[in-house]
């Protein structure tokens, strides 16, 4: 099932029928449940509580519902706790997990970045609480985007900061972002506010080094370089075929531990630093998807949403982190047909964007389709990450993506 990349056509037929065991409601199982590595750079005294200094009460309100009617059945049997993967985002209400109101500090909410912080304060809270949780709750999508923007070292303008080991001295651009919410203005979390702002799409230069860029080239060529495939049609196992399309003309190769890629010390490292920047562990992250586009090859307008994955054990794809690995001469930008940006490629460059809104990091984000636009001349190499909401290591090894 590693070969797909486009919504699966079948979504719905999932629920009930096709993925018993691989259901993230179904059958809880602690390997594949657990999270609880997430974001290890965060203070252990940070709460939630107020900061020292001037305080004003924020109010954080959600669209914060049941999705089943049998949520507070199975709330009441304990399955909030040995089921967090579904239960905290479709039974938010009987498992009081809702966004809660905090307070922070009057400085703090003028900033952008206090958005981050909330994020994070209520990550460390949730995990002392529970053994596993997903990798995003709402309202942590914006947060986890407004801190990657105010931390990125290239745009430090500290001469002492220092960057840390693994890292790189990379900046990040903004090409498209939601409105930031002013000083006095009430936190709202709601789908409707989402899309009525324009949704995140941010790049990263220097990102990852040109040797990085050339080693991650050769562990292609070494996991050799196949035609790139689609979501098929659904398969009487609830897998889905694995098709040839003449929407996409690429080839690639997989990074997996299978052909020992994965575990490559400079792709280890690469994860690691894409876990780090975007405080999701990097078992959330599919292996590198390592493409070779030649002049006359593209992938035509599409979304990374699978929405057959929705409530799978892996969850659905959240977030796809493309490294550029290769300049190319002409042609070859990832394009957003509905946002109007066109990235193009670069060295070293990385794109981030979202395929899920910040309100219900489960429901798909619908303008964030796209393409890789012809190569005209030269060799287009790149990578896909595409980050999971859980743990998608676990599911893999449990046959169940
Ligand atoms: O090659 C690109 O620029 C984007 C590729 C892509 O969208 C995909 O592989 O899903
Ligand atoms: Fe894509």
């Amino acid at each position: 099932t590693n070969g797909m990349d486009a919504e699966g056509g079948g979504g719905g037929g999932f629920g009930d029928s096709g993925g018993g065991e691989c259901d993230a409601m179904m059958n809880p199982d602690d390997t594949c449940g657990d999270a609880s590595s997430l974001d290890g750079g965060a203070p252990e005294d940070a709460d939630g509580s107020s900061p020292p200094g001037e305080t004003t009460g924020i109010l954080l309100r959600s669209e914060c519902v049941d999705k089943e009617p049998r949520c507070p059945g199975w709330a009441a049997e304990g399955e909030c706790d040995k089921n967090p993967d579904y239960m905290l985002l479709d039974c938010a209400v009987s498992c009081n997990s809702c966004p809660e109101p905090v307070v922070i500090s009057t400085e703090d909410a003028l900033m952008l970045e206090a958005v981050a912080r909330y994020g994070k304060a209520q990550r460390v809270e949730r995990r002392r609480r529970i053994p596993s949780r997903p990798a995003l709750l709402p309202g942590e999508l914006n947060a986890m985007f407004e801190r990657i923007v105010n931390t990125a070292p290239g745009n430090m303008t500290d001469p002492n900061y220092v960057i840390e080991d693994g890292m790189t001295n990379y900046t990040v651009t903004v090409h498209s972002r939601p409105r930031a919410f002013g000083p006095n203005e009430e936190r709202v979390i709601s789908a409707e506010r989402d899309l009525n702002e324009p949704p995140w799409v941010i790049t990263f230069d220097n990102f990852i080094t040109e040797e990085e860029c050339k080693h991650l080239i050769d562990l292609g060529y070494k996991s050799e370089y196949e035609r790139s495939e689609d979501v098929g049609e659904l398969l009487p196992d609830g897998s889905f075929e694995s098709v040839q399309n003449e929407s996409r003309t690429s080839t690639n190769a997989w990074c997996s531990e299978k052909n020992k890629c994965r575990n490559d010390e400079v792709a280890k490292m690469i994860h690691n630093r894409i876990a780090k920047v975007t405080g999701i562990p990097p078992e959330n992250s599919e292996d590198f998807q390592i493409l070779k586009y030649e002049p006359g090859q593209f992938y035509r307008q599409h979304h990374d949403y699978i929405a057959f994955q929705r409530d799978r054990r892996c969850g659905p794809r959240i977030l796809t982190f493309f490294l550029y690995l290769s300049d190319v001469e002409e042609g070859g930008a990832t394009n957003f047909p509905d946002l109007n940006i066109a990235v193009k490629p670069k060295v070293g460059r990385a794109l981030l964007w979202p395929s899920v809104l910040d309100s219900n990091p489960k429901d798909k984000e619908p303008r964030t389709d796209h393409e890789a636009q012809d190569v005209i001349k030269g060799v287009k190499f790149g990578a896909n990450s595409w980050m999971h909401l859980h743990d998608y290591i676990a599911a893999q090894e449990m046959g169940c993506t």
